[in-house]
C-alpha cells in the first residue's frame, strides 16, 4: 500500500459553512467535518445536511475528507450514519465507541457499504477493550483510532497537562493496539489555541509515540503539526544511508550491518524505506 499522509487532520463544525469552505484551501491532510460535539443541539440538522453538501460538492483535492456522525445512543446518531454512508466520505468517525459491539454496531448502519470506519478512543471503559476493539477490523471495516483526550479528561476526571501524563499509558496502549491490527492512528486536539510552544511540545510527543499525525482544532496548528510530521533532513539522510548499505552486494544476505558504527538490522531498513516514503 502507497503511504498515506495523514500528519494534521483538521476538525471543524460542519455547521460552520465558512470553515468548511476554507478547508478546501488549507494545508491538512485531512479534513473532519464534525456533527458531534462541536455542533449545538438546534445547528444538527443543518451540520448533517452541510456536511453531505461538501462530499458531494468535493473539491478537497489529495485531503481526506471524514465525517464524525453522533453517537448511535442519540436521537441523531442513526440519520447521520445513513445520511453520511449514501455519500461516503473517504471515513465515518464514531464517537466514544467503548467495545467491539460498539463498532459493529456503527458498521451495521452503513447499509452494507464499505466505508472505512475510524474510532474514537475517549471512554474509559475503551481503554480495557483496545485489542477487542481493533480486533474486529476485517469484520467492521474499522480503520483507524483517533484519541479524544478531552472525553477521557472529562470522564476519568484527570486533569490535561501538555504531555498528557495522566494518559501516557493509554496513547502507548492505544498506538500499540492499532499497529498489532493495522490500523492508522491520529492523536487529540491541543485546546489552547494561543500556545504555539506548547502545540509543538505536544506534535513532537506524539511523533515519538508512533502515531500517524494529531487532530486539530484551529487552522494555526497546520503548518507546525505537519512540520513535526515530516521527517527532518538528518532523519532522511540516515534513512537514505542504510537504503544504500543493505543494497550493496556484499550485505545482500546479511540481516545486521555496521553503518556509522551503528547495528542496523532488516527491520530498520524497512523503517528507513517508511520514512523515505513519508519525505
Ligand atoms: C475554536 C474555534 C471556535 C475558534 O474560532 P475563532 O475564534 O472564530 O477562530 P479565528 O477567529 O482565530 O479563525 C481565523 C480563521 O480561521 C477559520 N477557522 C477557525 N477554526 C477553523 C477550523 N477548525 N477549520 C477551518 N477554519 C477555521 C475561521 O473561520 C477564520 O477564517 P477567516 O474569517 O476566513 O479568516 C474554532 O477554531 C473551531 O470551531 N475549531 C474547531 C472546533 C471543533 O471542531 N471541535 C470538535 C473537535 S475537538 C474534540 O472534541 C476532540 C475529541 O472528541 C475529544 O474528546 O478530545
Ligand atoms: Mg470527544
Amino acid at each position: 500500500m502507497p503511504y498515506k499522509p495523514r500528519r494534521s487532520a483538521l476538525y471543524m463544525p460542519a455547521s460552520n459553512a465558512k470553515a468548511i469552505a476554507k478547508a478546501r484551501t488549507l494545508d491538512c491532510d485531512v479534513v473532519i467535518l464534525d456533527l458531534e460535539d462541536a455542533v449545538a443541539p438546534d445547528a444538527k440538522a443543518v451540520a448533517r445536511e452541510q456536511a453531505v453538501a461538501a462530499v458531494r460538492e468535493g473539491g478537497f483535492g489529495s485531503r481526506e475528507l471524514v465525517i464524525r456522525v453522533n453517537g448511535l445512543d442519540t436521537e441523531w446518531g442513526a440519520d447521520d450514519l445513513a445520511a453520511t454512508a449514501a455519500v461516503a466520505p473517504d471515513a465515518i468517525l464514531a464517537p466514544k465507541v467503548s467495545t467491539a459491539d460498539d463498532v459493529r454496531r456503527y458498521a451495521g448502519h452503513l447499509g452494507g457499504r464499505a466505508i472505512p470506519l475510524w474510532a474514537m478512543v475517549e471512554t474509559a471503559l475503551s481503554l480495557f477493550r483496545l485489542d477487542a476493539i481493533a480486533a474486529t477490523a476485517p469484520e467492521t471495516g474499522l480503520a483507524g483510532f483517533v484519541i479524544g483526550t478531552n472525553d477521557l479528561a472529562k470522564e476519568t476526571g484527570a486533569h490535561l497537562d501538555t504531555l498528557r501524563t495522566p494518559f501516557v499509558s493509554a496513547l502507548g496502549l492505544a498506538v500499540a493496539a492499532a499497529r498489532a491490527y493495522g490500523l492508522i492512528v491520529l492523536d487529540g486536539v491541543y485546546n489552547d489555541l494561543d500556545d504555539d510552544e506548547g502545540f509543538a511540545v505536544q506534535a513532537r510527543q506524539a511523533v515519538t509515540f508512533g502515531f500517524d499525525g494529531k487532530t486539530l482544532i484551529h487552522p494555526r496548528q497546520i503548518d507546525p503539526c505537519n512540520r513535526a510530521f515530516t521527517p527532518d533532513a538528518a532523519a532522511l539522510d540516515w534513512a537514505r544511508t542504510i537504503i544504500a548499505a543493505f543494497a550493496l552486494p556484499e550485505n545482500a544476505s546479511k540481516g545486521a550491518i555496521r553503518v556509522d558504527g551503528r547495528m542496523v538490522e532488516r527491520l530498520h531498513l524497512a523503517q528507513a524505506e517508511r520514512t523515505v516514503a513519508m519525505a
